[in-house]
């Protein structure tokens, strides 16, 4: 496999997980925590990988990813998560990072290498079917400011409005090799149920795709 190139990762992590009713990165998900799912999904397309979760940091001590709290108080959404992460791997002197979901375990192989194609200056989201999924983006960390007043000034909590204030563009995935969504997340323990029954039918029919 080719070097991953010279962009941070973040796995956004600080929600609340209101819907599950119970704290999402660490469900087990056919033996694997969903957050180690994600971890193995991103780490190879990315040069370091860390986790923006509020709480107890400790609970990701065995992931030995850097773990980093959102920068305002009161979980005031993605954002925040997004911010963090870019002030993160701007002090870690990268350019750009790419931020995923905690609950989404199926997202592409090849999601930041997608997303690196374009215009290096420009926020580059990903979309998929009719939906676009703004917390799967690839961000240059020259943003912080204009995202660190956006929230001070207007506490938006919209990742789409902030986008879209921004120059950006929109990079369509198809969906993945078992015909799925590739950005299906999930929020309730039936969505649990359905992530399981996927990941273990994608065991018994391993098709190359991780
Ligand atoms: N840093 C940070 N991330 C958040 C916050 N709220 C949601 N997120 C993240 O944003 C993404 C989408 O979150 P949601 O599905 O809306 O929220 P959730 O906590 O996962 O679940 P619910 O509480 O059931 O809505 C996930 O990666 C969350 O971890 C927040 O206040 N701070």
């Amino acid at each position: 496999m080719a070097s991953p190139p010279d962009i941070s990762g973040c796995i956004l992590a600080g929600g609340l997980s209101r819907r599950m009713g119970r704290d999402k990165p660490l469900l087990n998900v056919d033996g694997e925590t969903l957050i180690s799912r994600v971890i193995a999904r991103l780490r190879p397309q990315v040069a370091r990988v860390a986790i923006n979760a509020n709480g107890d940091p400790a609970r990701f001590d065995a992931l030995a990813c850097p773990v980093l709290a959102d920068p305002f108080p009161g979980h005031p959404g993605p954002l925040a998560g997004i911010l963090a992460a870019m002030d993160d791997a701007g002090s870690a002197g990268y350019e750009r990072v790419a931020t995923v979901a905690a609950d989404t375990p199926f997202f592409p192989c090849n999601f930041v290498e997608r997303l690196a194609a374009g215009d290096s200056a420009v926020i580059s989201v990903a979309a998929s079917g009719e939906r676009v999924h703004p917390v799967f983006a690839l961000w240059p960390v020259l943003l912080a400011p204009a995202l660190r007043d956006h929230l001070k000034d207007e506490g938006d909590r919209s990742v789409m409005r902030f986008v879209r204030a921004q120059r950006h563009r929109i990079v369509a995935f198809p969906p993945s090799s078992d015909g799925g969504d590739a950005f299906f997340n999930v929020n309730t323990p039936e969505d649990l149920a359905v992530a399981r029954r996927r990941a273990q039918s994608r065991e018994k029919s391993f098709d190359g795709e991780v």
